[in-house]
């Protein structure tokens, strides 16, 4: 396999693709017998280090792309190559063996487990790693908490913790098996602006160092625009785009949205 390079923030890293995906579609059944067509032939290519961000209105199928993307459900067509390999070709247990090791979530809950420490939370996904994780757990643990700036709060209990406080064990838990792939789902849809920034900020740093990519799903301009680049979910389909054309893709969905009410109303 060759190996390409790139520079990003003046650091060279790989740019071999994390995630290929290719004319995906993901079509679901209603119980009227009615065929939804969610995502109608989605492309995308994420190269190893980038921060994407994914916007789109509500509905607009961001979940189920995430979903596809992180392994856990597979496409109606098309095709998603995780670090080169086709992931149609693999049983749900490589499937879930490949997810484990290579893809850290974080969610807009935290889904934190409410009767574990803020530690025992981050061992959680190392008791599934190598061997080698498995026997460092303790110390990668403790590692990765004082790396988000929880060192001295593993004890506590997730209520015991700001919201912010969560999704940075939450962070750290995603990351602790140094995943390729870090996938964020609505990451600040729970935090006030502020710690919001601040969570984004970690994500960001946090996927320079480690080289992951990071992809990140928001219907929040101001969380999008903190990625490298920016591709839209409208209609079924992705589309690269600026800011600003985000803002007005977004502007005239809510008009649409608006006048789809009036006119039911
Ligand atoms: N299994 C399913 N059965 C029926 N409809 C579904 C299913 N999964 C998703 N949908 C529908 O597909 C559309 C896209 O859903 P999805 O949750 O992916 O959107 P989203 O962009 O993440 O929305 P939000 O921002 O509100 O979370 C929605 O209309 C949803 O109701």
């Amino acid at each position: 396999m060759s190996h390409r390079a790139t520079l990003i923030d003046g650091r060279l890293v790989s740019s071999d693709a994390v995630l290929e995906v290719s004319g995906v579609t993901r079509e679901v059944t209603l119980p009227d017998g009615e065929t939804l067509r969610i995502l109608r032939g989605v492309d995308l290519r994420v190269g190893a280090g980038e921060r994407i961000a994914v916007l789109g209105r509500s509905g607009a199928g961001k979940t189920t792309l995430l979903n596809l993307l992180g392994l856990i459900d597979r496409p109606t067509s098309g095709s998603i190559r995780f670090r080169g390999r086709d992931s149609a070709g693999l049983s749900q247990a490589s499937l879930a063996r490949l997810r484990g090791r290579s893809v850290g979530f974080v969610f807009q809950q935290f889904n934190l487990l409410e009767g574990r420490t803020a530690h025992e939370n981050v061992v959680m996904p190392l008791l599934y790693g190598s061997p080698g994780q498995f026997w460092s757990r303790d110390k990668l643990a403790r590692e990765m908490l004082a790396e988000v700036g929880l060192g001295d709060r593993g004890d506590q209990l997730p209520r015991q913790l700001s919201g912010g406080e969560q999704q940075r064990v939450a962070t750290a838990r995603a990351l602790v098996r140094r995943p390729a792939l870090i996938l964020a789902d609505e990451p600040t849809g729970a935090l006030d602006v502020g710690t919001g920034n601040a969570v984004m900020d970690l994500l960001a740093r946090m996927s320079r160092e480690t080289g992951a990519a990071l992809v990140t799903i928001t219907h929040d301009l101001q969380v999008a625009a903190t990625a490298e680049r920016i591709v839209m979910l409208q209609d079924g389909v992705l589309r690269e785009c600026t800011l600003d054309e985000a803002e007005a893709a977004l502007r005239s969905d809510a008009v649409r949205g608006a006048s789809r009410r009036e006119v039911h109303a």
